[in-house]
């Protein structure tokens, strides 16, 4: 449902009319707020007590941008839209900066996007130093369509305008000054009275009335632009060659430069409008309102329940998951004790704490000082005692049950009746974990992505015995670390590692079957992934990808492919690319090449397994290919929601974004496999089926939908939450 909105006007003693935008949560911009922005522009105008203007948000945000919620309308042609430019041209152009008398924005929170670009059309802009403020459309593949490719280059100049806008890079009050974004910096409670003087000072001519669209100061010479402009293009292809949108922007950005601002309206106007309506700008909607969808968990988040404070933290082990988990803690200002069995290993987790941080640093990201007062967040102890004041305790000790229980078992005599008792395994029943305690309501799984500090990915994982409560807490834990929380069901793998496993299956599959190792990672490359199968197996490590492969066997053996290619490898300490050796070689610098060697160990996989090499499969386009990896991800995920693991396939979408690494602007997996229908995805997999084994076999899930014809994302009013 498109949001409604408008703005009110109040016309002070002083001459100044405050238009205020008004439309929770992010006082976004709709048709009716900018209708309504139109018509008190007009009034003031019109009004002979009113001598200058100034625009301000409501409840200290500015405006977040267009009303993302009104795009569905737009593309399904159900909203009636002004005509091409109308928005842009008339009303923000024409009417607002043309206007004969000043306006000022006044700015605290946000101004993103179309918010920013009001702005920009106003004649001067105060924000505070805690503004946001930005044009991230590209992240929604759409480019700035109220004037931002045209104005925000002419106030910070050409280089800086492309950071923020190919990079949808927001910058905060005191920079936004510095790079000449805005005029004056102030504290919140003196915004709105320093716009209303400054307007009133343009108006007298005692400050300048400046028009962005034609300021030139900032601009680069032609040739430098030009210069400027190609190595943007050339960036913007090396990081997603998949994508168009972002070469529009830099051409309607030239266009503007070469023929004017003017000419450059139109264009941005005309582009706006194709993007508006493309596949790409569809998807990275969908995977906008996916991710904030993924905090609200149906019986959990709609109790009312209010997170309780987590005021201290518990780590136990510092290896690299627990370390990476205490540093990201920190990161956000939780104080963490870190718990290890020796003084050897506490040293060598403490330390590894220390070279996050320290990387951080050195990429200019954090000061010596808030190094110093971050790292002083960390304790490193060797028992439990310190834990009997913590609020919440991650254990990330290795992947053994025996140890688990007995660590499970000591906590609940150490710590409060009422901390929580997380667990960071990847793959343990949690049921089991907890088996030798009475706390079963409080323990929870926190699967965190390595590296933890870095991946913005968080599995919470509930048992049907874990309380709302706990799972409440631990978001607000997630969200406060900045990370996507999705919320799963207990079984092997979770949802993440579920959908992972085929992945690596399918294309170990079709090695075997003739398959080459490189044009399949290739494929998967072009398809948008940051990398392929088998380069995804080396970082891992073959060990660790063994040894998921038998618990998987244990838990799904019908479906399991029997590949023993990697442990042929690991047999000749050939384990990935700690070992510089797996599918790939490497070189000191860690750079992968292909490797021929590795073809005596597929043959001899495909000798010991009885297969001969299908040689149709040689001739396969790289789309065949991608199908064939990334459909059975497809059939597990939609056992995954079959089974209530995950809540809703949009978690799923995210899941596979932020936990694999599946490109964005395809929109997820299940939204991905929504593009190809049931019906096509099930046929395929029957056909591999027949051919290939039971690996492919379409789960009940798909089948059904296949036949009635419904999505695979439609929520399932008959699926059981198994949770
Ligand atoms: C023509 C123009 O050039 C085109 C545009 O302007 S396109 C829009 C450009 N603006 C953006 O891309 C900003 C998108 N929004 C964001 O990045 C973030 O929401 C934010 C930084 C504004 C706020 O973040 P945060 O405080 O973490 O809150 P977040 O949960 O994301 O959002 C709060 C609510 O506002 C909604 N919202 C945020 N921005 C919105 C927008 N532009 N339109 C409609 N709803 C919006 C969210 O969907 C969410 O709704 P919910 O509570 O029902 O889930």
């Amino acid at each position: 449902m498109a949001s409604q909105g408008r703005t009110d006007m109040e016309v002070g003693s002083d001459g100044v009319a405050v238009i205020t935008i008004v439309n929770p949560p992010v006082n976004s911009l709709s048709l009716d707020v900018l209708m309504s922005l139109k018509d008190n522009y007009e009034q003031a105008l019109s009004r002979d007590d009113v001598k200058a203007i100034v625009i301000t948000g409501a409840k200290g945000k500015f405006s977040g941008g267009f009303d993302i919620t009104a795009f569905g309308g737009v593309q399904s042609g159900k909203t009636v839209q002004p005509k091409d430019g109308y928005i842009s041209i008339d009303v923000i152009t024409d009417t607002l900066e043309a206007a004969r008398k000043p306006s000022v924005a006044a700015i605290d929170g946000l101004a993103l996007g179309g918010g920013l670009e009001v702005a920009m059309a106003c004649h001067a802009r105060i924000c505070t130093s805690t503004a946001q403020l930005g044009l991230p459309e590209l992240q929604l593949g759409i480019i700035p369509g109220f004037g931002g490719t045209q104005r925000l280059p002419r106030l910070v100049g050409l280089t800086k305008a492309l950071e923020m806008i190919l990079l949808s890079k927001s910058i905060k009050g005191e920079e936004a000054h510095n790079v000449g974004l805005v005029d004056a910096v102030v504290p919140p409670d003196e915004l709105v009275e320093t716009a209303r003087r400054w307007a009133l000072e343009i108006a007298e001519c005692r400050k300048p009335w400046i028009k962005s669209l034609y300021k030139t100061d900032k601009l680069e010479s032609l040739g430098d632009a030009r210069e400027i402009l190609k190595f943007a293009r050339a960036q913007a292809q090396k990081q997603a060659a998949n994508l168009q949108h972002p070469l529009v922007c830099i051409d309607v950005i030239e266009e503007g430069i070469v023929s004017g601002p003017r000419a450059g309206l139109w264009k941005e106007a005309q582009s706006f409008k194709i993007l508006l309506a493309s596949d790409t700008c569809k998807n990275l909607v969908h995977v906008f309102f996916a991710q904030r969808a993924t905090s609200k968990v149906p019986g959990v988040t709609d109790l009312g329940l209010v997170p309780r404070k987590i005021t201290k933290v518990g780590i136990l082990g510092g290896g690299l998951m627990g370390s990476g988990i205490a540093t990201a803690l920190i990161l956000s200002n939780y104080p963490v004790i870190l718990k290890e069995v020796n003084e050897n290993f506490l040293k060598s987790g403490m330390d590894r704490v220390k070279a996050n941080l320290q990387s951080r640093v050195r990429k200019g990201k954090m000061t010596e000082d808030k190094f110093e007062r971050t790292l002083s967040l960390l304790t490193g102890v060797l028992d439990y005692e310190s834990f009997r004041d913590v609020d919440l305790v991650i254990e990330a000790v290795i992947e053994n049950v025996s140890l688990k229980q007995q660590i499970f078992a000591d906590l609940e005599k150490y710590c409060s009746p009422n901390c929580i008792l997380a667990s960071n395994t990847s793959t343990i029943d949690l049921n089991l974990i907890g088996v030798k305690t009475m706390s079963q309501d409080r323990i929870v799984g926190a699967h965190f992505f390595s590296p933890a500090h870095v991946m913005p990915l968080l599995e919470i994982v509930r048992t049907h015995k874990t309380s709302p409560q706990v799972v409440v807490d631990l978001l607000d834990v997630g969200k406060k670390i900045r990370k996507t929380p999705i919320v799963v069901g207990n079984c092997t793998g979770f949802a993440v590692n579920r959908m992972f496993f085929p992945y690596t299956q399918s294309a170990l599959l079709f090695v075997d079957y003739g398959l080459d190792v490189y044009k399949i990672d290739r494929a998967c490359t072009k398809f948008g992934m940051p990398m392929g199968p088998f380069r995804v197996a080396d970082l891992v490590g073959f060990g660790v990808a063994v040894a998921t492969g038998m618990q998987y066997l244990e838990s799904f053996p019908d479906r399991v492919y029997k590949s023993i290619l990697m442990s042929l490898m690991l047999e000749d300490k050939r384990a990935g690319e700690a070992t510089r050796k797996g599918f790939y070689k490497y070189d000191d610098k860690r750079k992968a090449s292909p490797d021929p060697e590795i073809m005596k160990y597929i043959e001899k996989s495909r000798n010991m397994a009885g297969i001969t090499p299908k040689p149709e499969l040689l001739k396969l386009s790289d789309n065949d290919i991608v199908q064939m990896v990334f459909l059975p991800v497809v059939n597990e995920a939609c056992r995954v929601l079959e089974e209530g693991i995950a809540v809703k396939a949009s978690d799923l979408d995210i899941a596979s974004i932020f936990g694999m690494g599946f490109p964005p602007y395809r929109g997820g997996i299940m939204h991905w496999a929504d593009s190809l229908g049931a019906k096509y995805i099930c046929e395929r997999l029957e056909a591999w089926s027949k051919g290939y084994g039971d690996f492919f076999k379409p789960c009940s899930y798909l089948k059904e939908r296949a036949a009635k014809g419904i999505s695979l994302s439609a929520q399932a009013s008959q699926a059981k939450a198994r949770l």
